[in-house]
């Protein structure tokens, strides 16, 4: 998706969270300063897989998650469902974060070859700053959610699990599975199921758009789609 495309609900992001734009901005142009170019050619071999999309619910520790993502061809984590994989043997094509929880884990895994998708937004400049230095630079992409800039992509999303998801359909993914996602985890504090109702409208916003269904969705898809159309003013 491009950034014409995501901007409306990227502007109603913010004003859901009374984020600023021109924080975001600035988050961005830090990460020109601490980037290399990353062609997405280096995904094409994604185009026509089945794509594992892992989330970090608590439900990922179990046997049926682990298996879901083990099956796929592709698997992107998102944030801490790396370490869990990791953990379980599950091999990663892909890391998505925001470098709020485990960044470690992400440059260890640019430094074996894994490239990892690291998102720079207006309240995590300082991870930025100490994170990206640390990284393999060739292994790592980096990612706003405002306009791009420069090797800055913006392929569209918001929580690290949907943008995983935006970024594993931009390179031609033939099938989505979502492993490891509760949107009902009550184990969550407020902001983050705040964040988890915008990453299922983003999720209806995309199986709409692929013309797909994702199971993960099938309990509130009605729901999800009348708060979507509304944002879209449809
Ligand atoms: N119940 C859940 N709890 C946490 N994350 C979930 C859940 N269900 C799905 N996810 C997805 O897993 C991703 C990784 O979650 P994790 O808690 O490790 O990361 P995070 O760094 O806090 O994520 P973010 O910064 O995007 O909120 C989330 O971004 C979200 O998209
Ligand atoms: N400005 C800002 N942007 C974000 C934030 C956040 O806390 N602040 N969290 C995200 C996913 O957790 C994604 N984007």
């Amino acid at each position: 998706m491009n950034f014409e495309t995501f901007e409306p609900i990227y502007e109603a992001i913010l004003a859901d969270f009374g984020f600023g734009r021109e924080a975001d901005e600035h988050a961005r142009d830090v990460a020109v300063e601490l980037s290399t170019p990353f062609p997405l050619s280096r995904f094409d071999d994604w185009e026509g897989k089945t794509v594992a999309v892992v989330g970090a619910a608590p439900c990922l520790h179990e046997a049926d998650s682990i298996a879901l993502a083990r099956e796929a061809d592709v698997v992107v984590a998102a944030s801490t469902a790396a370490d869990v994989l990791l953990d379980a043997g599950v091999d990663l094509d892909c890391m998505v974060t925001d470098l709020d929880k485990n960044p470690e884990t992400a440059a260890y895994l640019t430094r074996n070859g894994v490239p990892v998708a690291a998102h720079a937004h207006g309240d995590n400049v300082p991870a930025v700053r100490e994170w990206l230095p640390r990284f393999e630079a060739a292994n790592t992409l980096t990612t706003t959610q405002a306009s791009p800039v420069g090797p800055v992509r913006n392929t569209g999303g918001f929580t690290d699990g949907d943008r995983a998801a935006f970024f594993a359909d931009q390179v031609g993914a033939d099938r989505l599975t979502f492993p490891g996602w509760n949107f009902d985890d009550p184990a969550v504090g407020p902001m983050k199921a705040r964040k988890l109702e915008w990453a299922a409208r983003l999720l209806r916003w995309l199986e709409r758009r692929r013309g797909e269904r994702f199971a993960v969705l099938d309990d509130r898809r009605e729901r999800v789609e009348r708060e979507l159309a509304a944002l879209l003013d449809e």
